[in-house]
């Protein structure tokens, strides 16, 4: 079943267009992964889906994106609530400079959720789907900058969690770390696909061999293939997606 469907969408920055005529089902419950070489538009295609292109001056977006069935791109979209239900994680993670339960904690006390109680499970079950439970518990009160890279990564995940989602959105969410945090997140992103619908932009072909169900190949802009991972990675239909798998260029 679709999650997000995307229909012919074209994406603008002031004059230079970014995306063109991107047709695009995100299945439910599955990882999709967005592949290509650098500045074919995977990001930018990312962030179309919770409208964080919004935040960025000059950007026209045209086409049809729903969330189910709700069209994301109506003017009336509450924008705030949109990215609660498509969460977001970064290449570089980012957490606050606060305390590992504060960092959790933040989304929902900002929703309004006062009661300690209700909050101490909140940051209890993120941490836990995040992988993290074990390796924090006895320091919720320290600060999160004191984690390695890829416990700092497991947080932010954490921390999308806690807002309980629907879809995640990663945007090269290892290429920071090292192999041993990477297979972690790796195995986190397999674990969390039994409950969300997750969307990755890797540059790792490897990666998305992986942990992707289905994979999609962006070339300048244009969505040249997407099919099942298993299929695109042996044989795909586009003389271009198999040079590019193949690694004769990117
Ligand atoms: N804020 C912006 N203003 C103008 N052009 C932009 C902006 N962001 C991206 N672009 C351009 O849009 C194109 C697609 O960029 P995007 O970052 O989406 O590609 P990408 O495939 O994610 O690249 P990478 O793998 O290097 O991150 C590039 O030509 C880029 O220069």
């Amino acid at each position: 079943m679709s999650k997000i469907s995307v229909k012919n969408l074209n994406l603008y920055y002031g004059d230079f267009q970014a995306l063109r005529n991107i047709d695009l089902n995100i299945e439910e419950k599955k990882v999709t992964a967005l592949i290509g070489p650098s500045g074919c538009g995977k990001s930018t295609f990312l962030r179309t889906l919770n409208r964080m292109n919004d935040l960025i001056d000059n950007v026209k977006t045209a086409g049809s994106l729903c969330l189910e069935d709700q069209d994301i791109y109506r003017d009336d979209v509450d924008v705030v609530a949109l990215r609660r239900r498509i969460g977001m994680v970064f290449q570089k993670p980012n957490p606050f400079p606060k305390s590992i339960y504060e960092n959790v904690a933040y989304g929902p006390k900002r929703y309004g959720i006062k009661d300690k109680k209700q909050l101490d499970e909140i940051v209890e079950r993120s941490l836990r789907e995040a992988a993290l439970w074990d390796e924090v518990k006895d320091r919720l009160d320290k600060s999160a900058l004191g984690l390695s890279g890829g416990q700092q990564q497991r947080l932010c995940i954490a921390r999308a969690l806690a807002m309980k989602p629907e879809v995640l959105l990663m945007d090269e969410p290892t290429s920071a770390l090292d192999p041993i945090a990477t297979a972690k997140i790796e195995e986190l992103i397999i674990e969390l696909k039994k409950n969300y619908t997750i969307v990755i932009v890797t540059h790792s072909m490897q990666q998305a061999a992986r942990i992707s169900d289905n994979t999609a190949f962006f070339l300048m802009g244009d969505l040249i293939e997407v099919d099942k991972t298993q299929k695109i990675f042996t044989t795909p239909r586009d003389k271009r997606t198999e040079d590019y798998i193949t690694g004769r260029f990117g």
